[in-house]
């Protein structure tokens, strides 16, 4: 196949990869025609039979299997408590009804004759669990007494004394022994004496004894379903809680809020064919496309993440690019699912937003730095995690797809017991052949070839991988610029100036940078009061988040983990391990995107091999790159704190 005909936006090249995949077909539709038209909120979705509740796999599903299993289903009752005086005003429950005190004698009959699952009688009691039974007018009062914690003083005969006072009785008759200490090396140790039936526990519907604690939390609706037969659980007749903000209807019939986001509800269904119906569970992300919420497919019971799309052309146009990329991907470039990719289940519309069912995921960068109080990772962590994005970058570069928005929010873990990963968020990306867009990449980890307006390629993919490596290991993100002025700032603050090729020819340089009269240095970043008078803005001197300059500084003097401190020798392999980091980022964090290593070639460096390294490194077959000349301004920029970045991570 020539080089073009590969291209994801070549018909043919589409058609081929349906042949391919007859048992996969390509599962986008146009979205505007699917729907049939607006519709109205009290139509559609809402109008119809209410949905399939949320049960859990192991919970009854339909109504004749519940009855089955409530036959089955038996209660141990407590031993009779003496009963408290009812107050006054006492009401008492009957299993469906509530009703005043006075009546309790009437109603305790009714109980025997019902036979609710709540009253067992005592025979039926005897011949399945073989207990004593107790009379039947003290079974009645003792079910009462668990029921409804008061029972008439006048109608009960001579009660025991309480339980409490036999125990402590018991306690007052027997000898106190001391409990013996012993080793415990392991759970088995502990010789746990497992009950299968203890005395008083709750049952289950499957006739399992269950532990109060999981009677009242995991399997309340069972409990309340013993309690009474009356009783139904359904998840659509919770309340709906609202996921999006802001939530006032003001597009789209009522649907969407004013930034042309769907308003999503806890609970709300998505989508309207039978097997493509998710029941909302939750709000996972929310971002420039549109909101990402963890959804239950109604039929299979799957949980994923559904990408609500913004219903706005642009975001749909784009969307519909990301479903065909993943597609292209999960089908035809890494159909078994091992280059780190996020997996695409399908598409479909939902009153005119377009939805991207995917894979459930875990955890982003972001937010695992976030969690470790933004201290960075470990060495070792940070090496998993950085050959599995060389994997997925030089399988796009191969493919010559740039993902143009690579940053930690948009790399996800799988899960939150495993160091793997999945980059996410094909929304920008694009063919290296085909770079329309010149303001792409989030700020803090754009590409000085992007900011300067050079032609840029897969390499750009390259600066954000290692401004995102380096962000793993400090904490916090190494150029957190507040503005395009103030990002390229801090680059040549840490890195010098790129080569002046790159400046002659940057459309955007002259924005940044002055041309000089000085033959050596041709060009010299603006100070910030020229900035701020030609372009009448009020920049501010950027923060300094490190006390060092250069990247070799800061990533050799960054604090040392309070595990290694009394060890000399893990203290001198860490810096060792820090020197080796430090020439991987250097070669990836080349402003010079001719120079700046391919995913391939950093995926040969004694970083990620675990080679020795002797101190410097240069990929096989290339030539030297000269040392990075550091020109850097004089001007330096007040001091921040590392929380106060934060703020900035939107983009421009
Ligand atoms: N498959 C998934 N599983 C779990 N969470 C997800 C998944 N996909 C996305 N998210 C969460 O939703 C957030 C936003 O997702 P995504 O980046 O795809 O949206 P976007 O609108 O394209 O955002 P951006 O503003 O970065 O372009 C992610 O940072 C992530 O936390």
């Amino acid at each position: 196949m020539q080089e073009d005909e590969k291209s994801i936006w070549n018909p043919a090249f589409m058609g081929n990869v349906q042949q391919n995949q007859n048992a996969a077909p390509y599962l986008f539709k146009n979205p505007w025609n699917e729907n049939g038209g607006a519709t109205n909120r009290n139509s559609g979705v809402f109008s119809q039979p209410l949905p399939t509740t949320y049960e859990e796999p192991d919970r009854p599903r339909d109504r004749d299997d519940f009855q089955f299993r409530r036959r089955n289903s038996s209660l141990i009752v407590p031993p009779t408590r003496a009963a408290g005086p009812a107050p006054p005003d006492s009401l008492l429950y009957n299993g469906s009804q509530l009703f005043p005190m006075q009546d309790a004698h009437d109603v305790s009959m009714d109980l025997h004759r019902r036979q609710s699952v709540a009253v067992t009688l005592p025979h039926t009691f005897n011949t399945q669990h073989g207990t004593a039974a107790e009379p039947p007018f003290q079974q009645t009062a003792s079910t009462f007494h668990r029921k409804l914690s008061t029972f008439p003083g006048a109608v009960l005969p001579a009660a025991p004394p309480p339980l409490k006072q036999l125990r402590r009785q018991e306690e007052i008759l027997q000898p106190f022994a001391i409990p013996q200490m012993h080793r415990v090396a392991g759970k088995q140790d502990l010789h746990p004496t497992v009950n299968a039936t203890p005395k008083y526990r709750r049952a289950s519907l499957n006739s399992k004894t269950v532990s109060p604690l999981i009677a009242l939390t995991d399997s309340l609706i069972t409990t309340y379903t013993l309690c009474s037969s009356e009783f139904s659980y359904q998840t659509s007749k919770n309340p709906k809680r609202v996921l999006t903000k802001p939530s006032e209807g003001k597009h789209n019939n009522g649907y969407d809020n004013a930034n042309s986001d769907y308003i999503l509800y806890v609970n709300d269904v998505l989508g309207i064919e039978q097997n493509r119906k998710y029941l909302v569970l939750d709000i996972l992300g929310q971002g420039t496309f549109g909101q990402v919420v963890k959804c239950q497919n109604l039929i299979t019971k799957e949980i994923v993440a559904v990408k609500v799309v913004k219903s706005k052309s642009e975001y749909l146009n784009q969307s519909i690019t990301e479903a065909k990329i993943l597609e292209l991907l999960n089908n035809k470039i890494d159909p078994m699912n091992q280059h780190h990719f996020l997996r695409l289940h399908e598409t479909f519309v939902h009153r005119n937003h377009l939805c991207l069912v995917f894979e459930l995921l875990s955890n982003n960068l972001y937010e695992l730095l976030k969690q470790n109080q933004f201290h960075g990772l470990s060495i070792s962590l940070i090496r998993t995690f950085s050959r599995q994005l060389l994997d997925s970058l030089g399988v796009l570069k191969d493919n010559k797809i740039i993902h143009c928005d690579l940053k930690p929010e948009n790399i996800l873990l799988v899960s939150l017991d495993r160091p793997e990963l999945k980059v996410i968020d094909f929304g920008s990306a694009c063919e290296e052949t085909r770079t329309v867009y010149t303001y792409i990449q989030s700020r803090f980890y754009r590409a000085p070839e992007v900011i300067l307006g050079i032609p840029y390629s897969a390499g750009i993919d390259m600066w954000s991988f290692g401004c995102i490596i380096v962000e793993l290991f400090l904490g916090i993100p190494i150029f957190p610029g507040s503005s395009e002025f103030n990002q390229i700032t801090r680059i040549v603050d840490t890195l010098g100036l790129p080569p002046t090729w790159m400046l002659d020819m940057g459309k955007n340089s002259s924005n940044f940078l002055n041309k000089t009269s000085d033959a050596d240095k041709t060009w010299r970043l603006k100070t910030v009061a020229e900035y701020n008078a030609e372009y009448k803005t009020k920049e501010q001197p950027g923060k300094q988040y490190f006390k060092w300059r250069t990247l070799e500084d800061i990533v050799q003097n960054y604090r040392l983990s309070k595990k290694l401190a009394g060890s000399p020798a893990l203290v001198e392999r860490e810096m060792q391990e820090r020197k080796c980091l430090t020439n991987f980022l250097e070669g990836i964090l080349n402003l010079n995107p001719l120079e700046r290593w391919t995913p391939q070639q950093a995926a040969l460096h004694p970083f990620i091999t675990q080679q020795p390294f002797c101190g410097t490194w240069y990929p096989p077959g290339s030539t030297p790159a000269r040392a990075a000349k550091r020109d850097r301004p004089k001007e330096a920029g007040t001091s921040g704190t590392a929380n106060e970045f934060t703020k900035l991570r939107i983009d421009d």
